[in-house]
């Protein structure tokens, strides 16, 4: 085949060959190193025939993989009658074209495929905006790089991916048109961002704010169904929620939270993902309270924490208290990852939300956090305190507030974390002794 293998990046019921090039400093299972690429592709509806692994200290220029691995693949390629090569490992666009040149069928890298796969899924017009983007900034230079050496332009409007996203169509189009989708479709997705933020500061004064998040399959619109009786998509798919939810969470005595439902993360998601669906997780990132739900039934699970906790941390969201979800106890017993977990984490709440077992447990432990404790405070606004008032009004809730000339006095209700994040931002702000007092019960857990 001398041409348009990418023609259509979707894999969907293809027989694939996966491949892992391990380099010195590549992060996968050591025991399964193809585990993770497997369900990704079996989540993007791939027919896995062949699995191959090649070790090397780093990779060639020329095709990632040696010369002689990409003759076996080739072989492989015809043995199998695979229609498509997924690597674990990212490539750049030559060598993507090189390997594609020899094996003669398309090649998408792990990137590519998430994309593939967020493409397939995204539902909301913002979610589409997104995934529409991260693919003419991956994708398209990939699409472009091969073009270059390809003698013979392939007509016609290409099917699956193609007419999801920008497709090989766009390969016809002059790249400044390209640009200028990007800045149209950045702006559009800024704006949404803007207005989402908006809605959601707005709902944390009125309301005390959680955020679920947690590895991709986890269990977390499960967990969400199950506490306010929603309909968020629960399914055992990979990516199977990719926009956010929120609903209200009864947690008793009428006490009720609002509960966001979010996309689930993955090891590495390429960066252009990460920076897209930043808006998705925009309600976990300002939320007051995260619970992190982790599959302790997943023989990765202490992996999946470590992931979702960088992920966290690059996305900003680093102020709130992080509570841990030990779920789908119903699948295992006294495993040994639960079991050290538990002693790592003595505040995880291990339960099911399958079958609803120790929910009373979680719901006790985030009324703790929604009660926190009560400061009263008086900030001296002439020294410039704003800083630590939209700091208050962000990530506390304000109770009472009366401005008298440049002082405002408020009674806030903040968990311990925030106060001392408070203190740290300039204690001069706050009058201390018979002003500013910590009263009662119900900090933290
Ligand atoms: N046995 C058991 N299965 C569970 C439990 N919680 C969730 N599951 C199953 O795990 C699978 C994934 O659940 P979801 O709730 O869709 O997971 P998610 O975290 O929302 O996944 P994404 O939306 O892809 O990020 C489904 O098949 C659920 O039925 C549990 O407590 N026990
Ligand atoms: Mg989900």
């Amino acid at each position: 085949m001398e041409s348009g293998q990418r023609e259509k990046l979707a894999v969907a019921s293809e027989r694939a060959i996966l491949v892992a090039c391990l380099l010195p400093d590549t992060e996968v299972n050591p025991h399964d190193p193809l585990d993770e690429l497997r369900s990704l592709a079996a989540t993007a509806g791939a027919v896995v025939v062949d699995e191959v692994l090649q070790k090397r200290q780093k990779p060639s220029a020329k095709s990632f993989l040696g010369k002689g691995k990409v003759q076996e693949l080739a072989e492989r390629v015809k043995l199998h009658q695979a229609q498509v090569i997924i690597l674990e490992n990212d490539l750049s666009p030559s060598q993507i074209g090189n390997i594609e040149k020899v094996c003669e069928v398309k090649v998408l890298d792990r990137s590519e495929l998430i994309l593939d796969i967020f493409a397939a899924r995204a539902q909301t017009h913002e979610a589409r905006l997104q995934v529409e983007l991260a693919q003419l900034e991956y994708t398209y230079p990939r699409l472009r790089a091969m073009w270059t050496h390809l003698e013979r332009i392939v007509g016609g409007a290409p099917a699956g991916i193609g007419t999801r996203g920008p497709g090989e169509q766009q390969l016809e189009i002059d790249r400044r048109i390209v640009q200028r989708k990007k800045s149209i479709l950045k702006k559009e997705i800024e704006s949404l961002q803007a207005r989402k933020t908006r809605e959601v500061e707005a709902r944390n004064t009125d309301h005390f704010t959680v955020g679920l998040v947690g590895y991709t399959n986890a269990g977390k619109s499960t967990l969400f169904n199950t506490v306010t009786d929603g309909e968020a998509y629960a399914a055992d798919q990979l990516f199977a929620t990719l926009s956010t939810r929120t609903r209200e969470w009864k947690l008793g005595n009428g006490d009720t939270v609002m509960l966001s439902d979010t996309v689930g993360f993955v090891r590495n998601l390429p960066h252009h993902l990460v920076a897209s669906f930043k808006a998705t997780l925009e309600e976990a990132v300002h939320s007051q309270l995260l619970l992190v739900v982790l599959d302790v039934s997943d023989p990765h699970c202490q992996r999946q924490l470590r992931t979702v906790n960088e992920v966290l941390d690059s996305i900003g969201a680093t102020e709130q208290p992080r509570l841990l979800v030990l779920n789908k106890i119903d699948k295992v017993d006294h495993n040994v990852d639960l079991l050290l977990l538990q002693k790592e984490y003595p505040d995880a709440i291990p339960l099911s939300a399958a079958t609803g077992r120790h929910i009373d447990q979680l719901v006790e432990a985030v009324r703790g956090h929604l009660h926190g404790g009560t400061v009263t405070l008086t900030l001296n606004l002439a020294q410039a305190d704003g800083k630590a008032l939209t700091f208050l009004e962000n990530r506390a809730t304000v109770l009472e507030r009366d401005y008298q000339n440049d002082r405002v006095h408020m009674t806030v209700k903040i968990g311990h974390r925030q106060l001392d994040q408070l203190k740290a931002m300039g204690t001069s702000a706050i009058l201390p002794d018979e002003h500013a007092q910590t009263s009662g019960s119900g900090w933290g857990r």
